[in-house]
């Protein structure tokens, strides 16, 4: 390409070099001296601009210092008169052309319009406006943009463009049966004539050991085909159903995980759920979990009452259970869906999927299977011989061998598709799982996976999702705290206050539920979508982070998964000894009062490995510090199962014989607490330090 020395364009203009290269980087081009090379088409760009304002620009001779740059390799001599020239022959075409060219539309007052979208390439504005794109960067420039040919603006910046040349602009829609980086293709709005029906897709959820596995298991060898019967079921996270010609589509996911993790993401893959309570057991706390967590996510649930075949089973205290907890059984009244059922003796199997089928279908669950395919990762793992695999649950569009595909940062074309019975299958359409091959790295699940036309365009996204991954970490800050909930609250964005209460026994709950109710004021109102006796778990920070809630702890304290998740997900955890203090900081915080506050800043934690007695009486706890540090001065809380025992402070702190200032992550110490020696082996000791901040 003809490339033209910066030097040697400003000898040409008449400029110093230095005044050159300020106007060149104006224009968003890089010049790394006067020396460097400049393309031809810059070149013409510069030139047009600079006579255009060309008062703007002094020449200074004295700047000219350029005598000495004479040995560098010689690049293609050009005069700018050439320049000149070609500009003005190129001109003069072009006007040529716009007599022969038909301009697209004019409105009534005879200006041309042209047709714009969300953003367009200043190149693109100024072929559309027939124009030199100087004429366009310079108007931008007066207008404080610094744009260069092939950047992009956005469509009002265009429009007051166009506007200054005198030609209106029409607003055209984006083109979204495309899918792009930012939508996904989820918000494309599909024609209701293009609609079909699709599988419901289930997750069964339920307490530890009342039947989950047992209860899919049973599931999938009651829909057996004959065809399909005798084939190895491929572990890839989710299986389909078939009960008299109609699919169900399981997940295996534990069920609060499929609503937590995915439904943080902004995926909802979960149309009905399953929740299996044992007859002879009952209502558990985490069913209760889960009720909360499908109620959250607004999915019908339909109880499924298993074990009956036990002689301890009780269904009717089961439903009892169930009213107590917000779900009236269809027969008592209501309108949950109960089925007795014993997964290990298959009673009732066919009924509970009968039931499904009956929910799906009220549910009317439809997509359009002729799209470019969108799905959700179920499953992701890396195999040794195949590479990255992942199990993509399909919800609009058919997916196919051969497509190109982005989830989140991977991407590449798919090789090979398997269903969930290990057979090679070439298309896969909504609410249908199958294992991909293909991609270039393992996505996450919970991720969306979608087709794209080209591997360039596959490339492109993903390393721009790297981008927009990092920007959204740091959007992370847009999560409701209570340290900025009045900014949002007055900014709109915020109208519920979301809060799970977690608390180290009932009446505590019951005291906080009751007070916090009475806060709701006209600006926002508060909403305990979920509460529990117990330590604030992962699973508690995780439906925090996917309902956007705070999480208050009463004598409770996260465990230390929940600690990562939640400063991974940036959740607010607020925990509170005193009753009156926790209302008041978010009474406080709805009112936007904000006191100089106590903050505790938790050092680090320790496990009780040993105990010893001192002739004195007093208990020395033998500990082993799991991370952080923990100091002589650090205040410091027992826990026991996450629920604070003692808070107090550290009477002495030894290494060997010595005393120690402080203890680091994998160290062991002696440690006694002040006027405490209940200490037991398998307590946790977290320290803290409390400072002052200003709000
Ligand atoms: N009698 C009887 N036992 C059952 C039934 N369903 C499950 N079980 C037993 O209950 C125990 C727990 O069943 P799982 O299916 O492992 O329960 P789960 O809910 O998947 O348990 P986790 O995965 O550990 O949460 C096993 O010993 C099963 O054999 C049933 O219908 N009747």
């Amino acid at each position: 390409m003809t490339k033209i020395r910066v030097y040697e364009l400003a000898k040409e203009l008449n400029i110093s070099s230095k005044e050159l290269m300020n106007k060149i980087e104006s224009l968003g081009l890089e010049v790394s001296s006067h020396m460097s090379s400049i393309d031809k088409e810059d070149a013409d760009l510069i030139v047009d601009l600079l006579s255009e304002s060309k008062p703007s620009i002094q020449a200074n001779a004295d700047d000219h210092n350029d005598e000495y740059i004479a040995e560098e390799e010689p690049v293609e001599e050009k005069s700018i008169d050439v320049i000149k020239h070609k500009n003005r022959k190129n001109k003069k075409n072009k006007s040529k052309k716009e007599v022969e060219k038909e301009i697209p539309k004019n409105n009534e007052s005879g200006e041309i319009i042209i047709e714009i979208g969300e953003n367009i390439v200043v190149k693109d504005l100024a072929e559309k406006l027939n124009l030199n794109v100087s004429q366009v960067i310079t108007k931008l420039i007066g207008m404080g943009v610094m744009a260069t040919q092939n950047q992009s603006i956005d469509g009002e910046t265009a429009a007051i463009i166009a506007e200054k040349f005198g030609a209106a602009v029409e607003f055209i829609p984006v083109e979204t049966n495309d899918v792009s980086e930012d939508n996904f293709g989820l918000d494309f709005v599909d024609k209701d004539e293009d609609l079909k029906l699709r599988p419901p897709v289930v997750t069964v959820m339920g307490h530890v050991d009342h039947g989950k596995t047992s209860l899919l298991d049973a599931i999938r060898q009651t829909s057996v085909t004959k065809s399909e019967a005798g084939g190895i079921t491929q572990h890839i996270g989710a299986s389909v159903a078939n009960i008299n010609n109609k699919k169900i589509v399981f997940l295996d996911t534990p069920g609060h995980e499929a609503f937590t993790s995915m439904r943080a993401r902004g995926a909802q893959v979960t149309d009905i759920a399953i929740l299996v309570v044992a007859a002879d057991d009952g209502v558990m706390p985490q069913t209760i979990e889960a009720i909360n967590h499908a109620k959250a996510a607004n999915v019908p649930i339909i109880v499924a009452i298993n074990k009956i075949d036990k002689p301890t089973a009780n269904i009717d205290r089961i439903k009892q259970e169930l009213v107590e907890n917000g779900l009236i059984p269809e027969d008592w009244g209501g309108n949950t869906i109960t089925v007795p059922v014993s997964a290990k003796q298959k009673i009732g199997i066919d009924d509970l999927l009968e039931m499904i089928l009956l929910v799906a279908e009220i549910g009317e669950l439809k997509a359009n299977p002729n799209r470019r395919a969108v799905g959700t990762i179920v499953e992701a793992q890396l195999d040794k011989g195949k590479g990255p695999l992942a199990t993509v649950l399909v919800q609009k569009g058919t997916l196919k061998v051969g497509d190109m595909v982005v989830s989140g940062t991977s991407s590449g074309r798919i090789r090979a598709m398997l269903d969930d019975k290990g057979k090679r299958v070439k298309k896969a359409g909504p609410s249908i799982p199958v294992m991909i091959l293909g991609l270039s790295e393992v996505p996450n699940a919970g991720d969306l996976l979608y087709c794209v036309e080209d591997e360039k365009t596959a490339r492109n996204i993903a390393d721009k999702r790297r981008d927009k991954i990092r920007e959204e970490q740091m959007k992370l800050s847009s999560k409701v705290s209570l340290d900025d909930l009045f900014e949002k609250i007055k900014m709109g964005e915020i109208k519920d206050l979301n809060i799970i209460i977690k608390a180290d026994v009932r009446g505590s709950i019951e005291a906080l539920v009751q007070s916090l109710n009475k806060l709701d004021t006209e600006e926002v109102r508060i909403n305990i979508i979920h509460e529990g006796v117990g330590g604030i778990t992962e699973s508690d920070i995780m439906l925090a982070s996917a309902s956007n809630a705070i999480v208050i702890g009463f004598n409770v304290r996260p465990n230390l998964n929940a600690i990562d998740v939640a400063k991974k997900e940036n959740v607010d955890i607020r925990t509170y000894r005193i009753i009156y203090e926790a209302i008041e900081d978010i009474q406080n915080a709805v009112k936007g009062m904000h006191a100089p506050k106590i903050v505790e800043s938790v050092l680090g934690r320790s496990e009780v490995r040993k105990t010893f007695r001192l002739p004195n009486g007093n208990t020395i706890a033998g500990i082993y510090v799991l991370d952080g540090k923990i100091t002589r001065n650090s205040k410091v809380r027992l826990l026991r199962n996450d629920v604070v025992i003692f808070d107090g402070d550290v009477s002495s702190l030894k290494r060997f014989k010595d005393d120690a200032r402080e203890v680091l992550s994998g160290f062991e110490a002696g440690l006694g607490l002040e006027k405490y020696n209940d200490i037991k082996e398998g307590d946790m000791l977290e320290a803290y330090i409390l400072k002052e901040v200003e709000r």
